[in-house]
């Protein structure tokens, strides 16, 4: 447990699909600038418990507080606008449109809050800079690499200023080369910038990028720690 006060609090949190009980009394805490990893066998809940603690999956009970303001309670509209404002989303594929240059998509979340294009492109392009992919900064994401295109998914997640970012399996697609890469610099960007990372991962070598873990089983958490 860290003794530093917990920006994101989570509690019993319980879900199922059907008869799958995806969480069964999971609960964890993360700090400012904490960078967690959430690791576990696959179908253990990690997931699930990444979508609870992002908004994006209301549980059917426990509680989740994010700065003192009770998430699981929410209504739609609310925890949407904190996904908004918020928190940044990396994810294993696809979450680049791939209709638009890598400087629009990481341009859009600023958009979408009611930047003027201009000083969103701005400020896309010192991302695109910061991440090492401001060459492809006018290319389309189906024309980059792989790593590129994860590294301008980074850059998208990062470039409003989250508290925290959400990232499920973000190196899954990669060999493990890039994926070092993308791991190396979503950290120290988040470390910069302050913001906590929430990493589902099942491979040790990008947990390594942590400051703690816990680990997944049946739908509960254990600190990484207590586990033998
Ligand atoms: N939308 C859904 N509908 C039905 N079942 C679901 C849904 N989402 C998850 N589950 C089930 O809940 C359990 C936990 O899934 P979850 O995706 O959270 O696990 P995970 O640890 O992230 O797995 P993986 O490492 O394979 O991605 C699994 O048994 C899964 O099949």
């Amino acid at each position: 447990m860290t003794a530093r006060k917990a920006l994101l609090a989570a509690n019993g949190l319980r879900k199922s699909f059907g008869q799958t009980h995806a969480l069964d009394g999971a609960g964890l805490t993360i700090a400012a600038g904490e960078v967690l990893a959430i690791m576990g066998a696959s179908g253990s809940g990690k997931s699930t418990l990444l979508h609870c603690l992002a908004g994006i999956v209301r549980p059917d009970g426990g509680t989740i507080t994010y700065d003192g303001r009770d998430l699981a309670g929410m209504d739609d509209k609310g925890r949407s606008a904190l996904r908004r404002t918020e928190f940044g989303f990396v994810f294993q594929f696809g979450q680049l449109v791939p209709e638009l240059s890598c400087l629009e998509n990481v341009a859009l979340p600023l958009r979408l809050t009611g930047a003027k294009r201009k000083p969103a492109e701005a400020k896309a392009m010192e991302w695109l800079a910061r991440l090492e992919v401001d060459n492809e900064a006018s290319r389309r994401p189906g024309d980059v690499s792989g790593g590129q295109a994860q590294r301008v998914a980074v850059a998208r997640a990062l470039v409003t200023g989250p508290k925290v970012v959400f990232a499920d399996e973000p190196t899954g697609a990669l060999d493990s080369l890039n994926g070092e890469k993308v791991m190396r610099m979503l950290t120290e960007a988040a470390r910069e910038t302050n913001a906590a990372v929430v990493l589902v991962t099942h491979e040790p070598r990008v947990a390594a990028y942590s400051d703690r873990e816990i680990v997944v089983r049946d739908g509960r958490t254990v600190d990484r720690e207590l586990v033998a």
